[in-house]
């Protein structure tokens, strides 16, 4: 099964070495959506997301994935509704893939892999000043995940891989603006699983409330290898590593219950 090939591949590539334990541990990311399981919740309202490209700012790449990176001083690129209860702050987005079409995302639904998995970043602007005091407390963030399946050219994402050769090392950073992330949602923003969850790298904090959108965005096979011509190491390392399958191995799900906003 997929999970197989999963655990194969973290002994073949250990993206990094996983902490034993996690503070608590009983809230991890990522998992599987075992859709039969999940839960319809006639309560979750529409998600509302209100982004404005001007606040759009660098691409930055940390050694794990690309960060595009927003202005988060002010409340000009929002996220509210859906399983929230206070408005949230886009601070950045970035993406998990894996070294060909097969596997690449974190989240799978009933052990269905895609190919890759972009990661919509806000913090809680109503309780906290700073994305590093929200990323510490309980449901201080909330990420928006949406799938990418190969298929289509993405029209709206080119802007963005043409911006990623100059972002090839560990650590360069690159001025990249007014891009705007609504373009990378799918089109029925209705469906989504909802359920508390963590980061899926280091501080791998369980503060997330996890927005997990159904309909997968298409791009090209094209626009993913661009993905992968990034790499992990910096320009002063002798040996170059590509950035590829830099998604977390699932994590148990501990009795936790996943709500879907349709039935
Ligand atoms: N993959 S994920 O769960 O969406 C995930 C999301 C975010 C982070 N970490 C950060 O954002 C780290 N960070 C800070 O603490 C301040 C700026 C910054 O980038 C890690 C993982
Ligand atoms: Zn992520």
């Amino acid at each position: 099964s997929a999970c197989s090939s999963r655990s194969l591949l973290s002994q073949m590539h250990p993206m990094w070495q996983e902490p034993l334990a996690v503070p608590g541990g009983d809230r991890q990311s990522p998992i599987d959506i075992a859709v039969p399981k999940s839960v319809f919740d006639p309560q979750l309202k529409p998600l509302v997301t209100r982004y404005d490209p001007r606040t759009c700012q660098q691409i930055w790449n940390n050694g794990y994935s690309f960060l595009v990176e927003y202005d988060d001083t002010t409340d000009k690129s929002t996220l509210y509704g859906g399983p929230l209860e206070d408005q949230f702050r886009l601070c950045q987005f970035h993406f998990h893939w894996g070294e060909n079409n097969g596997w690449g995302s974190e989240h799978t639904v009933d052990r269905l892999l895609y190919s890759a998995e972009l990661h919509l970043v806000h913090w809680n602007s109503d309780k906290y000043t700073l994305f590093e005091e929200a990323v510490m407390e309980n449901n201080g963030l909330a990420v928006i995940a949406v799938f990418l399946k190969v298929g289509k050219r993405h029209e709206g994402l080119q802007k963005l891989v043409d911006a990623l050769p100059a972002v090839r090392h560990k650590d360069s950073v690159v001025e990249f603006t007014k891009f705007d992330p609504a373009c990378l949602l799918p089109e029925n923003m209705d469906d989504y699983w909802t359920y508390s969850g963590s980061l899926t790298t280091p501080p791998l904090t369980e503060a997330v409330t996890w927005i997990i959108m159904k309909q997968p965005i298409e791009v090209s096979h094209d626009q993913l290898a661009v993905f992968r011509s990034l790499l992990f190491t910096s320009a002063e390392e002798d040996v170059q590593k590509s950035m590829v399958n830099n998604f977390r191995v699932q994590q148990p799900l501990r009795g936790r219950t996943v709500r879907s906003s349709f039935s």
